[in-house]
């Protein structure tokens, strides 16, 4: 009896299995598709750009091996200004504030800055503005684009003439490294809305930082990127790319000129759209690979800039930390990072 119940209990299991699997089978061929994670863009095509016939790139693209440039390389209290593809390296000293004003005054620009407060990130908002004010573009038109997701927790910062806010709502993730990852998107999504018809030139900044000196028309250029406090001063291979080939943010030991931090870049803002969608695109085959850069947007950041090379560096001086004693090399420290309770804010 016992034996007779517990056979069919297994056949009616092995049934029921076959059942479930032939309308699997069924459904599967009637969903409308599926992923398949290797038909993703793999790294080389990925970062592969087509030469159309008659096109004339601005910068070609290099995947040719050549020295790393050193920022302190000629004097250790001097800076580099150029690098070798020929862009300029700003810094204290290397131009002159009143020509530079002469010379974009005239123009009527307008500068965008975009900046993230999601979750508890919003406490650094007012610090940040204010600075803003005093330092970032004096005498230009500036647009201030707030990234949140509680409009009601950024302060009513007081502006200055021909300075303009515009707080945008959006979603939050839980896990900061989204929050942090997502802003390409963001960035390339709002340029293609909006900002390409409001904006000449546009910057993209962390918020937990703030201006502490002048930062103006020497900053303005088509592709803009800022080396990382934390490794002017080391050799490549050191760098923390991703090191991982299976990443399209893969960057080779031979590879890489400066290591740029993730906090500040910008430029003309078509170059920016540019940018940020190819930053997005190559998150994205990592995602569905279900791949996070070491990181994060930073390390897809880096692997951009070693292919399109920026057209103008900005030294640390206007990406500093806090939390490190200002070297002799840098003159004058303008916007830099405060020291922050990091596992608190991250939680
Ligand atoms: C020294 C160091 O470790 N630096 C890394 C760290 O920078 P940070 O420690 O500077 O990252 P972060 O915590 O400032 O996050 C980046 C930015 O995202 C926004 N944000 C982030 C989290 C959040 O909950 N809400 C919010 O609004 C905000 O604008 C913030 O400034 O992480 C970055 C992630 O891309 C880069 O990898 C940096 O190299
Ligand atoms: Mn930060």
């Amino acid at each position: 009896m016992r034996c007779r119940r517990l056979a069919l209990g297994l056949g009616f299991s092995l049934l029921s299995g076959i059942a479930l699997w032939s309308l699997w089978i069924y459904m599967e061929t009637w969903l409308p598709f599926s992923y398949v994670p290797y038909y993703l863009p793999c790294p080389e095509i990925f970062n592969m750009k087509l030469q159309y016939k008659g096109e004339k790139p601005f910068q070609p693209v290099t995947r040719s091996p050549h020295p790393q440039p050193k920022l302190l390389e000629q004097r250790p209290t001097e800076l580099l200004t150029l690098t070798p593809w020929l862009a300029p390296i700003v810094s204290e000293g290397t131009f002159n504030p009143e020509l530079l004003q002469h010379i974009y005054q005239p123009l009527n620009l307008t500068i965008g800055l975009t900046v993230f407060a999601v979750g508890k990130y919003t406490r650094f908002v007012q610090h940040f503005l204010e600075s803003a004010e005093q330092f970032f573009m004096q005498g230009y038109q500036v647009y201030y684009y707030i990234f949140t997701n509680d409009p009601a927790a950024i302060p009513r910062v007081p502006l200055g003439p021909g300075r303009l806010l515009s707080i945008i709502p959006i979603q939050r993730h839980s896990r900061w490294e989204e929050i942090s990852t997502r802003r390409m998107e963001t960035i390339s999504r709002h340029i293609a809305q909006r900002a390409h018809r409001e904006v000449d030139y546009l910057f993209c900044v962390d918020v937990d930082m703030v201006f502490r000196n002048p930062w103006g028309p020497e900053t303005l250029g088509d592709l803009v990127a800022a080396i990382h406090p934390g490794y002017y001063a080391v050799p490549r291979q050191q760098f923390p790319y991703e090191r991982r080939h299976i990443s399209t943010a893969f960057v080779a030991e031979n590879e890489g000129d400066f290591y740029y931090g993730g906090a500040v870049f910008g430029g003309r803002v078509a170059k920016v759209y540019e940018f940020t969608t190819g930053c997005h695109m190559a998150i994205l085959a990592d995602k569905a690979n279900g791949i996070m850069a070491a990181w994060q947007e930073e390390s897809h950041l880096n692997r951009r800039f070693i292919s399109y090379k920026p057209s103008k560096v900005l030294s640390p001086e206007y990406l500093w930390d806090d939390r490190k004693p200002q070297p002799p090399s840098l003159k004058l420290i303008r916007f830099s990072t405060l020291d922050k309770a990091t596992s608190w804010l991250r939680s």
